[in-house]
């Protein structure tokens, strides 16, 4: 029998995960939330989800816009086995303390949250067999989850000694007229290094005091791009190359081909005819891979609104214990979506 699953929150990653979850022939979307009954509201309901108000005293708003709605989140939450919080990043620790733990429901928190409240934090690749059976789990954001797939392909062949990051973040997402920056290069965080190296040691533990990274902010909003440093105790550029090609979720794409800049990755996208132009597999430009007295040089980029939807997928597997074996739920959850 199909796992019933609630989307609370149905912005850029809530609609992704909806579809996704609707693809799985073991799981079923039986609601998803809005706390306003904009065009996302009205195309959720065209499609055939059940949409309730994410917050009570907003159900008003929809019923005046003649926005069909089935009630609150407080009407389905206990017909919910899973619910994958995709509100904006800092609610979903409340949701969790006010509604998921009172409710007794297990839930999925995005990369918006921090680690400390949580049980664990998710990538399908590591940390899979943590997470089964658990109750509140954080998948980790987009650029976490794009370097904890580049470091299990490299520490598959050799053993990191340190590595440094680079992180350059796009400036909002393509839906969002208010963030910026318009004109300039920004240090975000100002301070280094940033909370990705922290966030991608909450994933593999055994990465403590070995991950630096820091990040810019740039006037994009395709995707983000990362340069990464990597020395190890020794390897070879066709071993990584090789390492890269036997990972999920990662691939190499060459400039030689005129994949030569996150616009072509994304024209790339386009081309595959992927919904949304998504592109949940991480590119690492083959160009850059190079090996230099045992250090791993790469440039990737990370389709930030979608990398981390099959690890949504993946998480619920695991933590409603529906497939012990991790690289299993990778592959169903891949060949369910178009997954390279
Ligand atoms: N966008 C990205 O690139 C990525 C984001 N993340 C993380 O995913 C999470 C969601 O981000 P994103 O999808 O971009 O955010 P969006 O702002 O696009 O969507 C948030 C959604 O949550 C709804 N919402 C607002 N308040 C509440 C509430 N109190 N309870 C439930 N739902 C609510 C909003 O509804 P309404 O519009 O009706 O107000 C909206 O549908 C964050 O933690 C973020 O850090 C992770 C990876 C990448
Ligand atoms: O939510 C995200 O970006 P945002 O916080 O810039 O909106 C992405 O997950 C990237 O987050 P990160 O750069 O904190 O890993």
């Amino acid at each position: 029998m199909a796992v019933k699953v609630l989307i609370n929150g149905y912005g850029s990653i809530g609609k992704r995960v909806a579809d996704a979850v609707a693809k799985q022939d073991d799981m079923e979307v039986i609601g998803v939330t809005k706390t306003k009954p904009d065009f996302e509201a009205k195309l959720a309901v065209e499609k055939g989800y059940k949409l309730f108000a994410a917050i009570p005293e907003r159900k008003g708003l929809f019923e005046e816009k003649g926005v069909e709605i089935e009630g609150t989140i407080f009407d389905v939450i206990e017909d919910a086995d899973i619910v994958v919080d995709c509100a904006p990043g800092g609610i979903g620790k409340d949701n969790l303390e006010n509604i998921y733990k009172k409710y007794k429901v297990k839930a999925i928190l995005q990369g918006g949250e921090k680690a400390k409240f949580v049980e664990d934090s998710f990538n399908a690749l590591w940390s899979y067999d943590r997470c089964y059976g658990k109750d509140y789990i954080r998948v980790v954001s987009c650029n976490t989850t794009g370097l904890c797939r580049t470091f299990y392909a490299v520490d598959s062949v050799t053993d990191i000694v340190k590595a440094r990051v680079v992180l350059i973040r796009r400036g909002a997402d393509p839906n969002d007229a208010k963030r910026g920056p318009i004109n300039a290069i920004v240090p975000n965080p100002p301070t280094v290094p940033s909370h990705h190296g922290p966030d991608v040691v909450s994933v593999v533990p055994k990465f403590e005091g070995k991950i630096l990274t820091s990040a810019v902010i740039v006037p994009t909003t395709l995707m983000h791009m990362h340069s990464l440093m990597i020395e190890t105790t020794g390897t070879t550029r066709d071993a990584i190359l090789d390492a890269i090609e036997k990972t999920p979720r990662v691939f190499t794409v060459s400039a030689e081909d005129g994949l030569n800049s996150t616009a072509t990755i994304i024209e790339y996208a386009r081309d595959l005819g992927r919904p949304r132009y998504d592109l949940w597999e991480i590119p690492i430009w083959e160009e850059s891979v190079n090996v230099v007295d045992n250090e791993v040089f790469l440039m990737q980029a990370v389709h930030q609104e979608s990398d981390v939807i099959p690890e949504n997928i993946d998480c619920i597997r695991a933590m409603l214990q529906m497939e012990d074996d991790n690289m299993k739920s990778i592959e169903k959850t891949n060949k369910s979506l178009g997954i390279k």
